[in-house]
């Protein structure tokens, strides 16, 4: 069989659970996506699939204008429609190669739709050279199953449906096509790890065995089953983990905190397997010294030693903490943040919000409160920090005796990393009220008076 053949049977194995509505093709220009193209415009005039060719424009090489302008003369010409997007790329630690990669994944779950499968024209060779890469880079099991030829990308799914091809096969098949495409000088300059592993490294290794290509594809498939049965050992220990904090802690939070006592009940490895899942539902990839260092000094950390922990970088960035029986992802805005005095200038309007710069948003209600309007009439009110205040001892409503604003924060168990940031209602120096938590006695609301309520909300609310 031939290769349009054979690439409309896999296209449709592919494809046969679902039912898209476009062929969106991820279209460089080089060989291996133009080969693709004019594959998928074959089987998509067969099914009568509209295909759309979608360019990222990086802006990296002086040609880039050049190649956009071939990649559209070709989708006229194979008769699809075609979309070029331009993203600005700035690299981060990891190289412009691998910023390159993050922005046009991005810039594909942007664009597509829910009923969209997006192609991507990788092939055997681009598969052998990231298991390597990953090998060489202390890569995990699920590191080392390679890539999927199917996932889902954002809303939409995303096929591979080359992986099975060499470049040689691609290669024979845009000649004899007589197709033509550009050559991507960045391919030789850019990516300086890739590039080595293509071309000093793996042509050696095929040469002294002639079938290297199975035997890597037979590890990766091992590995395949074993991440698998590992994600699944992961998702029940997850369910049987996970923390419900009560409201107020999860302000800012984005994924559920861990029992540091289920953690420490598992093996080591298990304890590894789930804290790797679990951060990377925040896309965040953790390396084995920090799990160590999670283990050694978090988890076994006393109760008021707090340690911190900084995982991931560029992008992906956050902080690892302890409170009470609960292992805590903060995120960036969470981890890192200082706080500003806000003057308000309270309109006393029924609904009032006010917008606490980098620190979410306060609520004001006229009514339902346990605020005393009348107590702050002509009074100044200002949301301040704790930091920046010396609050003396007070009390509050139902409660016996008078203690720092300390001792409220602990009876109410606030993590600490709240308490520096939980916007605080002054007048002067005097405390009226911490927002959602509790009102100092002496501007408490008696029976029958006007009342003020005030809520915080923090942004990011907990969606994983
Ligand atoms: N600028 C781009 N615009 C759209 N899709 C892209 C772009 N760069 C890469 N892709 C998609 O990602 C696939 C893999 O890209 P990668 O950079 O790993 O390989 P490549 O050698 O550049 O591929 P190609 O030979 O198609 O240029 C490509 O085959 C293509 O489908």
């Amino acid at each position: 069989m031939d290769l349009p053949q054979l690439y409309c049977q896999n296209l449709e194995r592919l494809l046969a659970d679902y039912t898209p509505t476009r062929l969106v093709v991820a279209f460089s220009g080089g060989l291996d996506s133009t080969v693709l193209l004019d594959l998928t415009c074959q089987y998509a005039a067969q099914h009568q699939l509209p295909v759309i060719a979608f360019h990222i424009n990086h802006n990296l090489s002086p040609n880039a204008k050049q190649w956009q302008n071939h990649c559209q003369r070709l989708a006229i010409q194979l008769g699809c429609d075609f979309v070029a997007k331009q993203v600005e790329v700035k690299s981060t630690g990891k190289g412009v190669e691998e910023a390159a990669r993050a922005k046009r994944y991005q810039a594909f779950e942007v664009f597509l739709e829910a009923t969209d499968v997006l192609l991507l024209g990788h092939h055997l060779q681009d598969q052998l050279e990231t298991l390597l890469f990953r090998f060489c880079r202390s890569s995990g099991v699920s590191g080392l199953a390679g890539m999927p030829n199917s996932r889902m990308i954002g809303k939409a799914r995303l096929f591979r449906p080359l992986l099975e091809y060499t470049k040689t096969d691609l290669l024979h098949y845009a000649e004899q096509h007589q197709l033509i495409w550009v050559e991507d000088e960045s391919n030789k300059t850019l990516d300086f790890s890739r590039n080595f592993l293509r071309h000093e490294i793996l042509p050696k290794l095929e040469c002294h065995w002639p079938n290297l290509y199975r035997q890597l594809i037979g590890t990766k498939e091992h590995c395949q089953d074993a991440a698998s049965i590992l994600e699944d050992m992961a998702q029940l220990d997850y369910q049987a983990a996970q923390v419900s904090p009560p409201a107020h802690w999860s302000k800012g939070l984005l994924v559920q905190p861990l029992s540091c006592q289920q953690l420490l009940q598992l093996s080591s490895p298990r304890r590894h397997n789930l804290i790797r899942y679990w951060l990377k539902r925040v896309d965040i990839n953790i390396t084995r010294p920090l799990l160590l260092e999670v283990e050694n000094s978090l988890l076994m950390a006393a109760e008021d030693a707090m340690p911190t922990i900084v995982v991931g970088s560029g992008d992906g960035f956050g902080a690892l903490r302890c409170f009470q029986d609960g292992l805590f992802f903060l995120p960036e805005s969470l981890a890192r943040w200082l706080p500003t005095t806000q003057q308000v200038e309270w309109g006393w309007q029924k609904h009032e919000t006010i917008d606490l710069v980098g620190n979410g948003q306060l609520f004001c209600y006229q009514s339902g409160g346990e605020v005393s309007a009348a107590k702050l009439k002509g009074k100044t009110l200002k949301v301040a920090y704790r930091e920046q205040l010396n609050i003396d001892k007070f009390a509050i409503p139902g409660r016996q005796g008078r203690k720092t604003l300390k001792r409220w924060f602990q009876e109410y168990q606030i993590p600490p990393w709240l308490r520096e940031r939980w916007p605080l209602l002054v007048v002067g120096s005097e405390l009226v009220a911490i927002p959602g938590l509790l009102v100092n006695q002496a501007f408490a609301c008696e029976d029958g008076e006007l009342s003020l309520s005030f809520q915080w909300e923090l942004f990011s609310p907990l969606v994983r």
